[in-house]
């Protein structure tokens, strides 16, 4: 598919406010890289190397990492796609880690979910993750076909250790103290764009419209439409593969 070049974009939203679910459908629906820094912090760590080693026990208690460490490894990652349109998940969650990001690349718009924290605390135990892929189901929302496994590669899904509810209620004291003034950083540059709601299949099609128009001018109008009717047609069943 083609996208307008180089549109880079930022989601945000609370721990299990539907990140990951939605950068799935935008990726699919934009063709934009996904980048999760959840997702490269916990490659790190199934791969034992030296930054997965050190920074495991702060992910398992609900702290951020360091900001130097993050916004090294996620810029180091950003370099690698100069060439791609890309969603960025899950970084900046600090102010220092915006304005890090802001001296190294042009944000078009930022994506926020504003989902309330007591939706999220039922879903976080009911989620699991196949983690080399970083595909995310919910026992109830999205299951997978066959129960505890990945529906691509049918390999055991695991539930994460920080998805424990007193490690939740740490995470979003973390989202609240760290990570909302981020809101305001990007609302004062004009490039925040809210989406209020309680079920990620209400919001989509509100975050949908919202990036066709800005993206209107560079989208391979037959795909859009495709993917707008089947939408609508089947509800999730597009994005089915991942979520
Ligand atoms: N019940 C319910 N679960 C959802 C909804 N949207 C996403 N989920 C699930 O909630 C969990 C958190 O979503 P995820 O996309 O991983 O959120 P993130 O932590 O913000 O990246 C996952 O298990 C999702 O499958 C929804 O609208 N309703
Ligand atoms: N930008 C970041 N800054 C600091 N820590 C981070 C960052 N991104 C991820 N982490 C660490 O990884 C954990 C999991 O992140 P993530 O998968 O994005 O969680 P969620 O999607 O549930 O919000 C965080 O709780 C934190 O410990």
């Amino acid at each position: 598919m083609v996208v307008r070049a180089l549109f880079r974009a930022v989601i945000m939203g609370p721990p299990g406010s539907g990140k990951g679910t939605v950068s799935n459908r935008i990726t699919k629906t934009f063709g934009l890289a996904h980048l999760s820094s959840g997702d490269v912090l916990r490659v790190n760590i199934t791969a034992k190397t030296e930054i997965g080693l050190l920074m495991k026990s702060c992910i398992d208690q609900g702290q951020l990492v360091p900001d130097d460490v993050i916004s090294r490894l996620i810029l180091g990652e950003l370099r690698n796609l100069e060439q791609s349109g890309w969603l960025l998940d899950g970084f900046p969650r600090t102010v220092p880690q915006a304005e890090a990001l802001d001296a190294a690349f042009r944000i078009d718009t930022v994506i926020n979910l504003d989902v309330p924290f007591q939706t999220i605390q039922e879903r976080l135990t009911s989620r699991w993750v196949h983690l080399p892929s970083g595909r995310v189901y919910n026992t109830s929302f999205n299951p997978p076909k066959v129960p505890g496994l990945d529906d691509v590669t049918g390999e055991p899904l695991v539930q994460r250790n920080d998805d424990a509810p007193e490690t939740v209620a740490r995470r979003l004291k973390a989202y609240e103290n760290q990570t909302q003034p981020v809101l305001e950083f990007y609302r004062s540059k004009g490039l925040l764009e809210t989406f209020t709601g309680t079920e990620t299949n209400k919001i989509w099609p509100h975050v949908h419209a919202f990036l066709s128009r800005k993206l209107n001018s560079g989208i391979h109008k037959a795909r859009l439409k495709e993917s707008l009717k089947e939408w609508a047609r089947t509800g999730r069943s597009l994005y089915r593969a991942k979520n």
